[in-house]
């Protein structure tokens, strides 16, 4: 009985959503209409009793069959920083709760005993064998380390497009040509099915939704904040499990979508109000949920280096749930005994939305929100992160360090990533820039082996591109910047601009003279015709 809500600012540029023309918040008897029309439950995903033999049948029969499949593992909410052991405020995952008694974070808490009773070698091992299959559910990325994500829900309530196991990509040129780093490996968790890496939280958050709709809890709908990619990420997942159609008219089988005249950070606010209000479930990172899917990204990077621990970590941070959720992966690796240490953590902000930053030139002395500038690392525009005591605990465990790009330097780090055959985002030209200037003071070594996490798909971000690769940027140099050099369509035009493009090559390539052999060392030019 659920349907989704997005609140978005207005100048949300990566929307993937399948939504109906936006409406403001002052046109809110629309909203209540479809909270009014969330009456009957008809879900697809969780009675699947269509087909025989698709891998979910071939699960439960597995259930079923195999006794080993059943295990004692559990996880339960517990405030954010409290120890387990001893704190008496504790509450069921299948309890719709955001905040603690005291109004703060939350986080998921594995019961670390039951999980102990397996070596890490076993844990190794029943990770490595689910790498790339088709077995439901452990062909995601996700899932295939669901006893430490959500231990105790059915396969039968997993929505799933197999998220995660993402290219982890040898950035040999770039870390040659730019940093002399022979070791630099870029995580593309934006190579993904909507596009960022928010499908490996959202996989579980829906999950869990299908989960509590089956068990009747009062939830009719979901809802986030968004600059656009954890509102793609809900709305595909909604879409998957076929929750739309269960909360409205058969016309109406997609998200319900807020364009609202504030930032993230007001429209962060207003979902928080929302939700406390409504039956609807808070699909942002301040749900802790979101964050047992996203740390899986953190374990796959070790599974993908043989288990050993790169030195470095780079991330990203705007609402700051992710840089935790690294931490938090890696953490569990070593307290389970897959591997004997940790990687140091770097968090990413752009100068023009980093209190993070200030935060931690500060010593850590005293937080103050910001009002977050524009910047083209859109989906980090965010002045009030939710999850800063998240983040502060991240990097003072991993003994980590905050850096900040500016906006030309951001620009120039994609252009120069893009140059070397990457296709990035500028999120992810903020953590290239952290790593240039780590390099440059030295604190980064020539050796270390660094991986910075790709959070979204160069291709939800191409408006940057085209004004960087334009030089039209208002007080940017724009300094690698390619323009297209525009030519008349006919072959004389075409050639005089050749010609004068190929003057510096041998005489041989412009045919005035018979073919000789190629020395190795000339570069060879890359030619694109296009409109
Ligand atoms: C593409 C992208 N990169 C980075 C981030 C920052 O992640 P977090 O908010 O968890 O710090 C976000 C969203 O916030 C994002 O959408
Ligand atoms: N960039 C994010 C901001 C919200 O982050 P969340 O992880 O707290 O949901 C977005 O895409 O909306």
């Amino acid at each position: 009985m659920a349907s989704s809500y997005l609140l978005q600012c207005p100048n949300f540029s990566t929307n993937l959503n399948l939504t109906s023309k936006p409406t403001t918040l002052k046109t809110t008897p629309s909203f209540l209409l479809i909270k009014a029309a969330a009456s009957s439950s008809n879900n697809n995903t969780s009675t699947s009793t269509a087909t025989s033999n698709n891998i979910r049948d071939e699960a439960r029969h597995q259930n079923l069959t195999n006794p080993q499949q059943n295990h004692n593992f559990s996880a339960k909410y517990v405030p954010f920083g409290a120890d387990p052991a001893t704190s008496t405020e504790s509450y069921s995952l299948d309890d719709i709760v955001y905040r603690s008694q005291s109004g703060g974070l939350l986080d998921v808490h594995h019961d670390f005993s039951a999980l102990k009773a397996f070596p890490g070698s076993y844990w190794r091992a029943l990770f490595d064998s689910r790498v790339g299959k088709t077995t439901w559910p452990y062909g995601s990325g996700v899932w295939s380390k669901k006893e430490w994500v959500l231990p105790e829900i059915s396969s039968d309530d997993i929505v799933s497009a197999f998220e995660g196991n993402s290219n982890l990509f040898w950035a040999e040129r770039f870390g040659k040509q730019f940093l002399e780093m022979n070791d630099l490996w870029v995580k593309h968790c934006g190579i993904s099915h909507t596009g960022s890496f928010k499908d490996l939280g959202m996989t579980v958050l829906v999950s869990q939704v299908n989960r509590l709709r089956k068990m009747n809890k009062p939830l009719f709908g979901v809802g986030c904040a968004s600059t656009g990619d954890t509102s793609a990420a809900l709305s595909a997942y909604c879409a998957s499990a076929d929750i739309y159609r269960a909360a409205c008219a058969a016309h109406c089988q997609r998200a319900f979508v807020l364009s609202i005249d504030t930032d993230f950070d007001g429209c962060m606010q207003l979902i928080r109000e929302v939700t406390s209000e409504l039956p609807i479930y808070l699909a942002n990172s301040l749900n802790s949920l979101r964050l047992e899917g996203q740390k899986t990204a953190a374990i796959e990077i070790l599974q993908q280096f043989d288990w050993e621990v790169p030195d470095w970590v780079i991330v990203p941070g705007g609402n700051l749930g992710n840089i935790y959720a690294f931490y938090k992966g890696f953490h569990m690796c070593k307290e389970l005994g897959l591997v004997d240490k940790i990687p140091r953590l770097v968090c990413a902000q752009a100068a023009n939305a980093n209190p993070l930053y200030l935060y931690y030139k500060s010593a850590w002395k005293e937080f103050k929100a910001v009002k977050a500038n524009s910047t083209f690392a859109s989906a980090i525009q965010i002045g009030d992160p939710v999850s800063i005591d998240r983040a502060v605990y991240a990097l003072k465990k991993s003994n980590g360090i905050v850096e900040e790009a500016t906006e030309e330097e951001l620009m120039d780090a994609m252009a120069l990533a893009d140059s070397t055959g990457m296709f990035i985002c500028p999120h992810t030209g903020v953590a290239l820039t952290a790593l240039m200037k780590l390099r440059k003071s030295g604190v980064i070594r020539s050796s270390d082996r660094t991986v910075v996490v790709s959070t979204a798909h160069g291709l939800k971000f191409t408006q940057s591109k085209i004004d960087y690769h334009s030089n039209n940027i208002k007080e940017m140099a724009c300094r690698y910047a390619n323009p297209p050099v525009s030519v008349a369509a006919d072959f004389g035009s075409v050639m005089d601009v050749l010609k004068k493009y190929l003057s510096k090559t041998p005489k041989w390539c412009l045919g005035l003279e018979e073919p000789t052999c190629v020395a190795t060392s000339e570069p060879a030019k890359v030619m694109i015709f296009g409109i």
